[in-house]
């Protein structure tokens, strides 16, 4: 499994923005909204194309057109869902599933309460949203939905990743030799006793979402 830190000075700014206690819910959405475009930029990188021709007012010219079919975009509710807008900004034609999950809070054991994705995803790249990787439950078992499906890769963007999660995606998928990439925009240092990313920046469903 690859693991990409990306490191720019704009993707620190608004991280450091996005960790602050005072920074409130309306401009919370828009600073993750900011930020998940910047790692999609990253993210795509290797996103499939076609070569194709266009006739410019001028002369024909060789350029490129996403393959189709396009990438699937699946964000996990709740708080993938703030980084939806981001991501469709710069691959408008992706399609979308969705995978609702929830973390039990006592046992941190990643609970499936929604599945809405392509049966079929043979030959597709996919990219999964979702803010934090903490102890990589709920990563680990969105990955598994799509690979079982027939995805042919699979990049996460989150917008933090705790060195537990990492460690996690690579034990239960570093054997198999399936192309995972990890995206994120920090490695922060640790988990705490209730599984929270330290420094981190709190419960990010809740802090989108208006709970604090
Ligand atoms: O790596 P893990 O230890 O599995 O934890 C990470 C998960 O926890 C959070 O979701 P949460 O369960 O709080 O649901 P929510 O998005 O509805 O707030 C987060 O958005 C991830 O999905
Ligand atoms: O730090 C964390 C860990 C899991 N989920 C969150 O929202 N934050
Ligand atoms: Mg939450």
């Amino acid at each position: 499994m690859e693991t990409l830190v990306v490191d720019h000075p704009l993707v620190a700014h608004k991280l450091t923005a996005l960790r602050d206690v005072r920074t409130d819910s309306p401009t919370f959405r828009r600073l993750a909204d900011e930020l998940v475009t910047l790692l999609a930029y990253e993210a795509t990188r290797d996103v499939r194309v076609t070569d194709v021709t266009v006739e410019t007012p001028l002369v024909s010219a060789r350029g490129v057109r996403l393959t189709r079919p396009a990438p699937l975009v699946v964000p996990i509710l709740r708080a993938g869902l703030g980084m939806l807008d981001g991501m469709t900004r710069i691959l408008p034609t992706a399609e979308v599933g969705f995978l609702g999950m929830i973390r039990d809070e006592s046992t941190l054991k990643a609970q499936t309460y929604a599945t809405r994705l392509p049966e079929d995803l043979s030959g597709r790249q996919c990219y999964v949203l979702d803010p934090m990787l903490a102890t990589g439950g709920t990563l680990a078992a969105a990955v598994r939905f799509l690979f079982d499906r027939g995805a042919q890769d699979v990049t996460a963007i989150c917008l933090l990743a705790a060195p537990e999660g990492i460690a996690h995606m690579d034990e239960t998928f570093g054997g198999t030799g399936k192309p995972i990439r990890v995206v994120t925009a920090a490695l922060d240092e640790r988990l705490n006793e209730q599984g929270y990313i330290v420094p981190g920046l709190g419960d990010a469903g809740d802090r989108l979402y208006g709970v604090v």
